[in-house]
Order: C-alpha cells, then sequence, then structure tokens
C-alpha cells in the first residue's frame, strides 16, 4: 500500500522546543497512520498516508515533553477503528481516543472502546474527506455516546458553519470544534465570517475548541522550519482571541502526522514554541495543555 504521490511525511528530526510545556500537557490532536500491514486503510478512504505508528507518536510525544495523548480516528481508517484503539491500550493510560461510528456500532463494540480509552466521536464534514453522513444517523449516534459520557469532535469548514449551525447546536454532548472551524484567516478576526464562530462558542457553553493547526490555516506564514519560532503569524490573532474569551473550552495539539499538508511539514519542536504566541500567560498555558484536556479525558484523575 503506497502513500499518495506528492504525499509530505512528517519531519524528521524535529528541534527540541524553546517553549518549556507545563508538567502534565496533553498533545490532544494527533493521528496514527496504520502501519498498513498491521492495520489496513479503509476501502472508502480519499487519501492513503504514510505509516505512522504508536510507537513513533509516543517517540515524538517524549521528545516534546508532553506527557499524554489525544489520538483521533483520521478519515484513512474510516469506521475501523482498530490501529487507533491498539495505540490507546499500548500507552498504559496516557493516550485517550476519539473514534469514528456507524449508526450499525454495537453497544458491546462502544463498550470495547470505552475500555480501550476512547472518550468521544468525530463527525467529519470536509467534504474532501469524507462522504456526507445523514443527519439523523449521526444524531442517533451522538444520543448513544452521550450515555457513555462521551463527547462529540465536529472538523468542518468555516463557510459550512451556517448551514451546520442547528445540527450542531442541537447536539446533546459537550462538543469540540477540530481547528477553529477553520477559519480563513485572510479575512479580518473580527469580520462576520469569524464572529459566528465566536458566537457560537458565547452562546453554547458545552462547545470547546482545539487552536490547532496554524500549519493548515496559514496564508502567509512564515512556516515552523529552519529554526522559525515567529511562524503562522497570520494565525495568531485567531487562536488567541479564542484562547483568551474562552480560557476554559480550549484545547491543542500537534496533529501529528500532519495528513494532506501539500506545501511544508512544520518541525513539530517549532509548532510548540508556536503555543506562547496564543496563550501569553503561564496560566492560560496550563488551561489549555493540562486542566482543560484532563477535565476532558481524564475526569476520574481531576
Ligand atoms: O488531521 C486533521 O485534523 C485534519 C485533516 C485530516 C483529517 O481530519 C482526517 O483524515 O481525519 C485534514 O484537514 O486533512
Amino acid at each position: 500500500m503506497h502513500q499518495d504521490p506528492g504525499w509530505l511525511n512528517w519531519y524528521a528530526g524535529p528541534s527540541k522546543p524553546r517553549f518549556q510545556l507545563p508538567p502534565g500537557s496533553v498533545d490532544a490532536h494527533c493521528h496514527v497512520f496504520g502501519p498498513g500491514a498491521e492495520f489496513p486503510y479503509a476501502p472508502e478512504r480519499k487519501y492513503t498516508p504514510c505509516d505512522a505508528s504508536k510507537a513513533q507518536l509516543f517517540a515524538l510525544r517524549d521528545h516534546l515533553g508532553f506527557a499524554r495523548n489525544v489520538i483521533v480516528q483520521a478519515t484513512c481508517h474510516g469506521a475501523d477503528n482498530r490501529a487507533m484503539a491498539d495505540a490507546c491500550i499500548a500507552s498504559n493510560g496516557k493516550a485517550r481516543g476519539v473514534a469514528t461510528v456507524k449508526r450499525s456500532v454495537t453497544d458491546e463494540e462502544l463498550q470495547a472502546l470505552h475500555a480501550a480509552g476512547v472518550r468521544g466521536v468525530r463527525f467529519n464534514f470536509v467534504k474532501r474527506l469524507v462522504d456526507f453522513t445523514p443527519k439523523d444517523e449521526l444524531m442517533e449516534i451522538a444520543g448513544r455516546i452521550a450515555k457513555l459520557g462521551w463527547h462529540v469532535v465536529i472538523y468542518f469548514e468555516a463557510v459550512d458553519l451556517p448551514e451546520l449551525w442547528d445540527f450542531f447546536t442541537s447536539l446533546p454532548t459537550t462538543v469540540v470544534v477540530d481547528h477553529m472551524g477553520r477559519p480563513d484567516v485572510s479575512k479580518p478576526v473580527d469580520g462576520p465570517e469569524f464572529e459566528l464562530f465566536v458566537k457560537f462558542m458565547r452562546e453554547y457553553p458545552n462547545v470547546w475548541s482545539k487552536v490547532s493547526c496554524p500549519e493548515r490555516l496559514s496564508v502567509s506564514g512564515p512556516p515552523a522550519v529552519n529554526g522559525e519560532r515567529n511562524a503562522y503569524r497570520d494565525v495568531i490573532p485567531f487562536a488567541r482571541r479564542i484562547v483568551e474569551t474562552f480560557p476554559d473550552r480550549v484545547l491543542w495539539g500537534t496533529d501529528w502526522p500532519h495528513p494532506n499538508l501539500k506545501n511544508h511539514m512544520p518541525d513539530d519542536g517549532l509548532l510548540v514554541d508556536f503555543i506562547p504566541h496564543i496563550a501569553p500567560t503561564p496560566e492560560l498555558q496550563r488551561k489549555l495543555l493540562v486542566d482543560n484536556p484532563m477535565r476532558l479525558y481524564w475526569p476520574e484523575e481531576v
């Protein structure tokens, strides 16, 4: 199984971050890919990545100074959660997971995922990544996982928020938005598009946001490579606004191994050095990296 032509592999030999992560920090958005020989990619996938194993993820965690991971099911594995669940189990409690399930999932399967460490499901609305799933199916799944105390992670692009608003605001669980709902950062941070996202969080206290993926959102960079510790300046006002306005409902993750990046691959050490630009005080950093993810994924330890 070969990765797609032009696929960018993750950055080899990332630097040590200069920013010292607070003790107990959680990388709350990352993935494992296969390895394909052990955990085959889904037939319905829209991309074939390079393999990115749990051992490689855990080595990155230790290198960067994170204590824990939240491993999010990537669309290349469809609703086959085995690679993600296997990684969670192998982490000895240092990783939780977010799964993708279909309406046909059984209660026994949900229980097994819970035992592995899964605490949420992901609904993906990014059209290049998934085929459409009817909203009544998703709502049925949300109702079932709510009983397990899980939450729903949603991934969508900013232009689609108006159309998805009614569905999102009727979800019965905590709702975690991936990458701030992918704002177009060439538009103003106080323009109507991002204001709608801020309103979404302001009016619905069950909505959280990952302030992750500047490398995906940035238009003008500069990229986090070659020692650049002041990267992705155009994303900073957006992420910082969300962190400062909703300090108790934000999460951060590397997004390693960075699927589907087209023009560069960030040095993950430099990506960690982006954090103090969006969470400038020790208190904001502790909430973003420790308190919030612990409350959501390891509540029994809080
Ligand atoms: O890793 C991410 O969060 C973003 C992705 C990939 C993805 O979501 C997936 O494959 O499930 C993207 O924008 O291509």
